[in-house]
């Protein structure tokens, strides 16, 4: 990191953990209204918290698996350029490639209304092997935008390639909530869904979702604002989200949960994954020279004045 940029993020009372999750370093904001940790390993926001609360994001237990491909479950993963399963080869990792490789801190500074900004990127001419396995050539940036009402996450990829660039892509958050079991989802009703726990079959929803567990849920063509109640924290968040066309619930339950190496028993009893995506027949292509913008905005309320 250069002279400039350490400047820009001490004057936000900002600071950078060496090489310290993956061997990348993280870096720190701290500020009266709220602190915030991004991880350049997958630039993962990582932890949002705002003062006096519990933090809006989830982190397991552990560092969970090792090895190049090894993932971890927190904060917002970036699935990119393609969610779920890779669509022909079954050695490649689920949901992309942009959550395994190291991020660049470029941009440190605020808005003009104070809001801090945090600016990375990841290009796929940095990494050989991302080209190996994905040979069109890509630029992503993450603006991170923080206050103490929440965090926005403005998450664009441009094809800077020759040919259009198929995608299918998730901002794949994980909320942190004090129990999957009285949790609940809201702002989906009527929307169908693709049910991958049950063959993929079709739904209709049908009122809010609670509790919020042992669910893999695409719902196409959802609405751009829903939220999550937590009685358990008194917290409402209300997500809202642009450039996204579907909506992604996911909780693994007691029994998958088991398998995934960084999560303890009770992990996913405190969280939910509402991500922010274009998932199945909401995928599309970016033309030659193209961008395509996904914006995710996350506020939290206390859940008495909702
Ligand atoms: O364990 P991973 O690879 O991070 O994926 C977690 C889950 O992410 C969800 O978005 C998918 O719909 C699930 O099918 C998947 O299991």
């Amino acid at each position: 990191m250069n002279g400039r940029l350490m400047r820009e993020l001490e004057e936000l009372g900002g600071e950078i953990r060496p090489a310290s999750l993956k061997k990348c370093d993280e870096i720190i904001i701290d500020q009266p209204g709220f602190s915030a940790t991004i991880a350049l390993w997958g630039g993962h926001l990582e932890s949002f918290i705002p003062a006096g609360q519990e933090d809006l994001l989830f982190q397991s237990s552990n560092p969970g698996g090792e090895g190049r491909f090894g993932r971890r479950h927190f904060g917002v993963p970036v699935c990119w350029p393609w969610f779920g399963a890779h669509e022909t080869k079954n050695d490649y990792p689920a949901h992309g490639l942009a959550r395994y490789f190291r991020w660049e801190f470029i941009e440190a500074g605020r808005f003009k209304n104070g809001d801090v900004k945090i600016v990375i990127r990841l290009a796929s001419e940095d990494h050989p092997l991302i080209e190996e396995m994905w040979p069109l050539a890509f630029e992503l940036r993450q603006v991170f935008r923080f206050s103490s009402k929440g965090f926005r996450i403005n998450f664009s990829a441009a094809n800077l390639s020759d040919k259009p660039m198929p995608v299918s892509e998730a901002l794949h958050t994980y909320f942190h909530v004090s129990d999957n079991q009285t949790a609940a989802v809201q702002g989906l009703d009527q929307i169908s869904y693709v049910d991958k726990f049950d063959n993929g079959s079709r739904q209709l929803q049908q009122g809010i979702v609670s509790p919020c567990d042992h669910m893999d849920r695409v719902y196409l063509s959802a609405p751009e604002t829903c939220e999550i109640l937590d009685a358990g924290l008194q917290r409402k968040l209300i997500i809202h989200t642009e450039g996204s066309n579907s909506t992604v619930l996911w909780n693994p339950g007691a029994d998958i949960a088991k398998q995934r190496a960084d999560m303890e028993d009770e992990d996913y009893r405190r969280f939910v994954c509402v991500e922010a995506a274009n998932a199945l027949s909401d995928a599309y292509e970016i033309p030659p020279g193209g961008i395509h913008q996904l914006k995710l905005k996350v506020k939290h309320k206390p859940l008495v004045n909702a």
